[in-house]
């Protein structure tokens, strides 16, 4: 049976480290790293998301404003609302809910963060930065995904990792970091050909596809780590049920390690996003320090 990687106890591990440097933020700086979470429309599960990183956030210490706007908001007044947070000293981190409401344009909103205070590491110039290896603010679920697969797998280098999906929000940035990691990287996707005999020659498979169950046991090579990104609500017996992309029962059995649905990588995600809000607080802080003295010319 494959080794469970439990990311409800790694993400609290994180959140403990997160904790600590919000305190040293807040005792030695006077700063109280805080998130604002920009929520537009109804959308049931993104409110089960929003209120989890709420609560998270206030139980490491930090500060979190939630924007609720309705689902008729237009482009203008959310790219004020978004001018506004960029310009808060207060804020540090601005998160936009996604997806966005179809009448909203989603690149010419996170176009609009301020990069410093993009926190889900979305806007193109820190897509770009981590394309160059010049990462500042990483992609929350890839980010997660990295720690849980170092618990595991020390050493990555040489290592095959095939990426189950090509979104940018995790397919792309996992394989710029699995590729940092000095990973050997393949990219597939509903295109690709014999995706299942692709993937039982990784060592690594990321399932980031959005279909529940897409991944069988026979895709997998026995002892092979298997990270499950799918988050998808189905109907099992008319109640409803959280499972990922991952047929866990059966690729449990056959690889070496397994993140669960839930209690995997959503955690993590979470976990990665209070970081990158302290990241971005002790870049803001440095920047507005007074410049050192430098050496003068003689
Ligand atoms: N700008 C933006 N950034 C995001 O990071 C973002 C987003 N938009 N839109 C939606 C997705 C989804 N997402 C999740 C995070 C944590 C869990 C999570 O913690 N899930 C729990 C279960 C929660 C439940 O029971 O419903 C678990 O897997 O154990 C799920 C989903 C972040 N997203």
């Amino acid at each position: 049976m494959a080794q469970l990687i439990d990311g409800k106890r790694l993400s609290n591990q994180v959140l403990q480290d997160v904790a600590c440097e919000v305190e040293r933020l807040r005792s030695e700086h006077n700063v109280v790293p805080t998130l604002a979470v920009v929520l537009v429309g109804e959308d049931p599960a993104s409110q089960v998301y929003v209120r989890n990183k709420v609560k998270r956030a206030k139980e490491a210490g930090m500060g979190s404003i939630l924007h609720r706007l309705d689902a008729g908001t237009t482009q203008g007044e959310l790219n004020r609302l978004i001018d506004r947070l960029n310009h808060d000293s207060q804020v540090h981190g601005i998160l936009v809910q996604l997806p966005l409401p179809s009448h909203l344009d989603e690149d010419e909103v996170i176009a609009a963060i301020n990069p410093a205070k993009d926190v889900d590491g979305f806007h193109p110039l820190n897509v770009g930065a981590l394309a160059a290896g010049q990462a500042s603010l990483v992609p929350c679920t890839p980010q997660g995904c990295m720690i849980m697969l170092h618990r595991v797998m020390p050493e990555l280098r040489g290592k095959h990792a095939v990426v189950v999906g090509r979104s940018n929000i995790v397919g792309k940035p996992m394989a710029a970091l699995l590729l940092q990691a000095d990973c050997t990287v393949t990219m597939a996707h509903s295109r690709t050909q014999e995706i299942e005999s692709l993937c039982r020659n990784a060592d690594i498979v990321i399932a980031a596809a959005g279909r529940p169950g897409l991944v069988g046991a026979d895709w997998i090579k026995p002892g092979a780590t298997v990270i499950d990104v799918g988050i998808n609500a189905v109907e099992v017996e008319g109640t409803r049920k959280l499972v990922g992309d991952v047929a866990f029962d059966a690729v449990s059995r056959t690889a070496g390690a397994i993140t669960p649905v839930p209690g995997g990588v959503g955690p993590m995600t979470i976990a990665c996003l209070l970081l990158n809000t302290t990241r971005a607080a002790r870049q803001q802080l440095a920047s507005l320090a007074p410049p050192r003295p430098s050496v003068s010319c003689p």
